[in-house]
């Protein structure tokens, strides 16, 4: 049978897999059910773009539901978790929170529950995330499927351990942020230069699609530096500038930062 879903939550993350589901997973399942705090327009929005049901109290459909994605800020899981923890029966409870693994899902819900934890980036909305996935311990075959309906409509997914996705948040949940930081700062300076925002941006966001297309070809980001880098030539000067300040300690300490405010 074709699970049905309740989103709590109905932020950006959300109506990206959202978004997924009415695109590519019509056939794999059947009703979505979006509930989240006080945003009664945004639920509108979703039920006028993806024909939502839009869920006042959570409680009144939690029974109609096979799977739960909690899509809101993992300061408000403790909340959430304690108001439909007596609701809860045999559902597949899954998170997209940072910080929020399997164990804390399960610490907060009845014993035997199936959980689930997705670490997703924005580009979800484009259904090119890079999702990190990771079960609880009582997962059944059917979970499985149902996690893959839900990574699969949103992009590229991995297996990962709990602790791995822990110290991988940063690298593909967070990281999408440092580099459009980066582009911000080529965009703004191009237009310094007298260049139009339009023109500015094109030239900067085919830039780096293009350097990600050579990642995708499976050589070296040091061979590929390399091949851009003449010795003694200009890029090796710009280099020089960025190992001067220390560049790669700046970014290992963003990482590090990032890790452990998402673990709290
Ligand atoms: N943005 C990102 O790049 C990524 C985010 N995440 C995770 O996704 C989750 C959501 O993030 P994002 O979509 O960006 O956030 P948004 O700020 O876009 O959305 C948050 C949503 O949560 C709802 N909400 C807040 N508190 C409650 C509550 N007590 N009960 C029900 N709903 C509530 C809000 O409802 P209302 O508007 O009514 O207040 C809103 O719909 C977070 O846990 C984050 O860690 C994971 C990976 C990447
Ligand atoms: O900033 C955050 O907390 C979330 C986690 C990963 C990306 N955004």
């Amino acid at each position: 049978m074709k699970p049905s879903i309740l989103f709590i939550g109905a932020g950006r993350m959300a109506e990206a897999i959202i978004s997924g589901l009415h695109n590519k997973g019509q056939k794999q399942i059947n009703q979505i059910f979006v509930g989240n705090r006080s945003n009664s327009d945004k639920l509108k929005e979703l039920e006028d773009k993806y024909g939502i049901i839009p869920v006042n109290q959570l409680q009144d459909c939690i029974d109609q539901v096979d799977i739960i994605v909690l899509a809101m800020p993992p300061s408000e899981h403790e909340v959430v978790l304690e108001n439909i923890h007596p609701f809860i029966s045999n559902q597949f409870v899954v998170t997209i929170a940072a910080g929020m693994g399997p164990e804390s899902l399960e610490k907060r819900l009845p014993y035997g529950t199936a959980v689930g934890w997705i670490m997703p980036n924005t580009a979800a909305e484009v259904g090119r995330s890079i999702s990190l996935y990771t079960y609880g311990q009582f997962i059944k075959n059917e979970h499985k499927q149902q996690m893959e309906i839900l990574v699969n409509v949103i992009g590229d997914s991995q297996h990962c351990t709990e602790e791995e996705i822990h110290k991988l948040t940063a690298i593909t949940g967070s990281a999408p942020a440092f580099l459009y930081q980066f582009a911000e700062i080529l965009i703004s300076m191009t237009e310094d230069l007298g260049v139009e925002r339009k023109i500015a941006q094109k030239l900067v966001t085919e830039m780096v699609i293009g350097s990600a297309e050579m990642l995708k070809t499976g050589k070296l980001p040091m061979e590929l530096r390399d091949q851009v880098t003449t010795p003694g030539g200009a890029t090796a000067a710009g280099l020089e500038v960025l190992k001067k300040g220390n560049f790669d300690q700046l970014l290992k300490e963003a990482v590090i930062a990032t890790n452990k405010k998402a673990k709290g």
